[in-house]
């Protein structure tokens, strides 16, 4: 008798329950140089190394999901991604989802192999989701679509993002009337159709835009970076988001990091957050 291999959960059932035990709040593991100065710690790949694996011993217990910030890794180029790979292990057994942002995109081939990098549990790098950018075209993106069904992952795909430099594209209209962004959520909003309790292809959409006229409202995650450091609060995500603040996951990294290397205050602060986020849902 042949054994079926069994299908992967998805990533939007995962994570719903993660944020059911753990609330909402996503920590960027994001090693900034002057982070690691102000930690006492070396800007070389042990500097890196250390600081990394601190960080992911305090939060990744407590908080549903991180997310390491891919650049702060690549510049010690081969030594500072092994220690990326150590940081996606380390999450994933200290039970956090990990979310990659790699913000990767690229004509449909090229996807392919981004998606095999950062989806396949096979890979070094193989994450529960990776933030990906729209930019090419949201077709370019099939291949990370495919990916993420196949496996059980997920994906974040720029929508509107928290810089101040976004709405130059984002906003743009298009030959329908609707902006950019908009027809990105609509793309969402056709992935996602049908998924329970929740689809696995999210938008991300900075804690700081402000108004915004966009239907934000979509049955998948929404990751909203810039929540702290960049000046986003709480009271934003319930004023940008509304009745979709439930499937938000506000993201913050230098005002969590900032705390250590004192593991006990960085956790404090992700309960704290969450404390504070659980009034939206
Ligand atoms: O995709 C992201 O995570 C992202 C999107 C966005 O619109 N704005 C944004 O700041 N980010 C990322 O979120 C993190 C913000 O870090 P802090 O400002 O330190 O909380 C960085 O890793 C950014 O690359």
């Amino acid at each position: 008798m042949t054994s079926t291999p069994s299908t992967p959960s998805t990533f939007g059932a995962r994570l719903r329950a993660a944020v059911d035990a753990r609330g909402p709040l996503c920590v960027g593991i994001d090693p900034h140089a002057g982070l690691l100065a102000g930690w006492g710690l070396p800007d070389d790949a042990e500097g890196l190394r250390r600081f990394a694996l601190t960080v992911v011993e305090a939060v990744a217990p407590h908080a549903s999901v991180v997310k390491p910030q891919s650049a702060f890794y690549e510049r010690f180029g081969s030594r500072g991604v092994a220690v990326l790979e150590e940081v996606v292990a380390a999450s994933k057994a200290a039970g956090a989802l990990v979310v990659m942002d790699a913000k990767r995109g690229d004509i449909g081939s090229t996807s392919a192999a981004y998606a095999a990098a950062y989806l396949d549990p096979a890979s070094p790098l193989g994450s529960d989701a990776v933030t990906v950018s729209p930019f090419l075209g949201f077709g370019s993106l099939d291949p990370f679509v495919e990916a993420a069904e196949r496996h059980g992952g997920g994906l974040f795909v720029l929508a509107l993002t928290s810089n101040p430099e976004g709405p130059e594209v984002q906003h743009a209209r298009l030959e329908d009337g609707s902006t950019v962004a908009g027809r990105v959520l609509d793309h969402l909003r056709r992935l996602n159709a049908g998924a329970e309790p929740l689809g696995s292809f999210g938008a991300v959409v900075g804690a700081t835009i402000g108004a915004t006229e966009e239907d934000l409202a979509f049955n998948g995650p929404v990751l909203a970076p810039g929540y702290g450091a960049q000046g986003g609060t709480t009271a934003d995500v319930r004023r940008i988001f509304g009745a979709a603040a439930a499937n938000v996951l506000p993201s913050s990294s230098r005002e969590v990091l900032r705390r250590g290397p004192d593991a006990a205050a960085m956790r404090d602060a992700v309960r704290a957050a969450n404390d504070e986020l659980a009034a939206l849902r």
